[in-house]
């Protein structure tokens, strides 16, 4: 059976972007405890296919991934939105004045900040996921310990949910990859992420920029990332939607010093997506 890398442990919320892989049955979902771990467990093939994620629309980009993912060698396969609402989980019959130690992934912990300063009793503890912390609770039993995560852990794990929609903010979504060996598993999809370094001459950024603007892209999210052994010098990773001109990484070799494709692959439409579109204005494609 062909297995998919997810991270987190059951009940994360890549768990639940895992689940909504048609393709791949919830039996053949393995678990790892590190972004790169997955993306690895790709790479070396025990894995047809890993879930990660990328980006949150709180806290931003998870610049983990991106570092992973370019020393794999990996491709991205896919993409999906999943809306956060956290949750305050705590052991049944616990109350909220007796919790003192608050477990959750960091970007849990992150994600939830007003909520937390209102307690400052509590202690945030970063832990693996929040899957991961919601099941330390359970096993652990003790009455002072709470956890931030899902609704479904709280159901998986027979916690109390004694808080909903804890995070700060109220249209909080995170973006998943599907992580895949190249080629990806889709090359005619609409959105396209492009890794590409600029020579440091005035206006190289803005040429590049030029290229996706003549060619009626969208560009949807610029990242750079700092290149190891080159001090101050950055690598971009753009992700561009609408009509992809099959010459792309030709027309940019001639701006850029390095480019290349890191997928192509279906933009995300489902579920939430407008509501997400109706935050940033519609995408014209
Ligand atoms: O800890 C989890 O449940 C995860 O899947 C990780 C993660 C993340 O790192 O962004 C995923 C979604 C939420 O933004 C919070 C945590």
């Amino acid at each position: 059976m062909e297995k998919l890398a997810c991270f987190g442990g059951p009940g994360s919320y890549s768990h639940l972007a895992a689940l909504q892989q048609d393709d791949i049955s919830s039996a053949a979902i393995v678990f790892y405890d590190t972004f790169a771990a997955v993306i690895e467990a790709v790479a070396r093939k025990e894995a047809c296919a890993g879930m990660v994620p990328v980006e949150n629309s709180s806290t931003g980009s998870i610049t983990a991934v991106y570092d992973a993912l370019q020393e794999s060698g990996c491709r991205i396969g896919g993409e999906i939105y999943i809306p956060i609402h956290h949750c305050l989980l705590a052991l049944p019959g616990v109350e909220m004045d007796e919790l003192q130690s608050i477990y959750s992934h960091a970007q849990g912990l992150a994600q939830c900040g007003k909520f937390m300063r209102a307690h400052p009793r509590w202690q945030g503890i970063a832990y693996g996921s929040t899957g991961r912390s919601a099941a330390k609770v359970r096993r652990d039993g003790i009455r002072s310990q709470g956890a931030i995560g899902n609704r479904q852990a709280a159901i998986r794990y027979g916690l109390r949910i004694l808080a909903t929609d804890i995070q700060d903010n109220t249209t909080n979504y995170t973006r998943f990859l599907r992580i895949c060996r190249p080629p990806s598993d889709l090359r005619d999809g609409n959105k396209m992420t492009l890794v590409l370094t600029a020579p440091h001459v005035p206006g190289s950024l803005y040429h590049i920029l030029e290229v996706f603007y003549a060619a009626g892209l969208n560009l949807t999210h610029l990242e750079s990332r700092p290149i190891y052994g080159r001090p101050f010098e950055y690598r971009f990773y753009a992700d561009v939607v609408g009509r992809m001109p099959s010459d792309i990484v030709k027309r940019l070799e001639k701006t850029c010093e390095y480019v290349q494709s890191l997928g192509q692959y279906e933009e995300n439409t489902g579920g939430e997506i407008h509501a997400i579109r109706s935050h940033r204005g519609n995408v014209g494609t």
